[in-house]
């Protein structure tokens, strides 16, 4: 299946990213791809809680998955909408940082709530606090498509390989982990990870990412690391986006993923243990 994975410098403007994306999507499916994927937070990365509070809405209100649902079923696509930020159902006053897998019909297959949260200080001067602007989801989901069964993660959810070796022990081949990366840890860790998922599971790891410096109408403005990429089930880097924003096309084949787990069955050797 030709697979495009889009690169955004998305803005804290969802209307005017909503634009961008469709522009995107539009360029991918004339390009031959059948299934597409977007980046973490692709409606809104802004630093402001009282701006997103402002600006986002609840799921059923959301005119990024409206909208986004109406164009893949135009172009007769799979989208993965790496994730949107959106309000959550009362009593929780918290967004959620929220996945949706839609089909060539437009309808929405599988939900996923980033389970993991990037309670972090990445330097002296760089603190991230997402549990207190996002309710952390409780339940890892994979989903069925006719080109392999998806296993759905978000970003800093990729610093916890069980959650993965579940996913493949469920079906997964093709783990998806739309992102937001801070440049300092994607520097260091990114590519690693990404490919230490691919090893461990011997799935396809697609992870399209925001990147560069995201402009922002009120507060400070948010960098992040780009690079989108795509590893193979045997660990190799297909594909690399860099730092600008834009298309990366490749052609997943589920052969490999069969082969890569008869050269490692790892997966297959799980053994239990007493604790330390
Ligand atoms: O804040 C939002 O609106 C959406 N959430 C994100 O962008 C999140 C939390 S700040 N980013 C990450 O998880 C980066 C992880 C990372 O960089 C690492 O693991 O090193």
């Amino acid at each position: 299946m030709r697979t495009a994975l889009l690169q955004l410098t998305s803005s804290d403007d969802p209307a005017q990213n909503l634009g961008l994306v469709r522009g995107l999507l539009h360029e991918a499916a004339a390009a031959g791809a059948g299934f597409a994927l977007t980046p973490e937070v692709t409606n809104c990365v802004s630093m402001s809680r009282p701006h997103q509070a402002q600006v986002l809405r609840n799921e059923a209100q959301d005119e990024t998955l409206s909208g986004l649902r109406d164009t893949a079923a135009k172009l007769g696509i799979w989208l993965l909408i790496g994730s949107l930020a959106v309000k959550s159902d009362p009593p929780e006053d918290r967004f959620a940082n929220r996945s949706f897998l839609i089909a060539p019909d437009g309808e929405i297959r599988a939900r996923y709530d980033k389970i993991h949260m990037f309670d972090v200080d990445v330097s002296e001067t760089e603190s991230y606090r997402e549990s207190s602007g996002y309710a952390p989801g409780t339940r890892a989901v994979v989903a069925q498509t006719p080109f392999g069964t998806l296993g759905l993660s978000i970003c800093y959810d990729i610093r916890f390989p069980h959650l993965y070796r579940a996913l493949a022990q469920a079906g997964a081949q093709i783990l998806t982990v739309p992102s937001a990366f801070s440049p300092v840890t994607g520097a260091a860790h990114w590519e690693s990870l990404l490919r230490a998922r691919a090893i461990e599971t011997g799935a396809w790891v697609l992870a399209p990412a925001q990147t560069g410096t995201h402009p922002a109408s009120t507060g400070k403005c948010r960098s992040t690391y780009g690079h989108s990429m795509v590893i193979s089930p045997w660990g190799e880097v297909i594909a690399d986006a860099g730092t600008e924003p834009g298309l990366t096309l490749v052609d997943l084949d589920l052969n490999a993923v069969s082969k890569a787990r008869a050269r490692i069955p790892s997966l297959t050797h799980t053994r239990s243990f007493e604790s330390p």
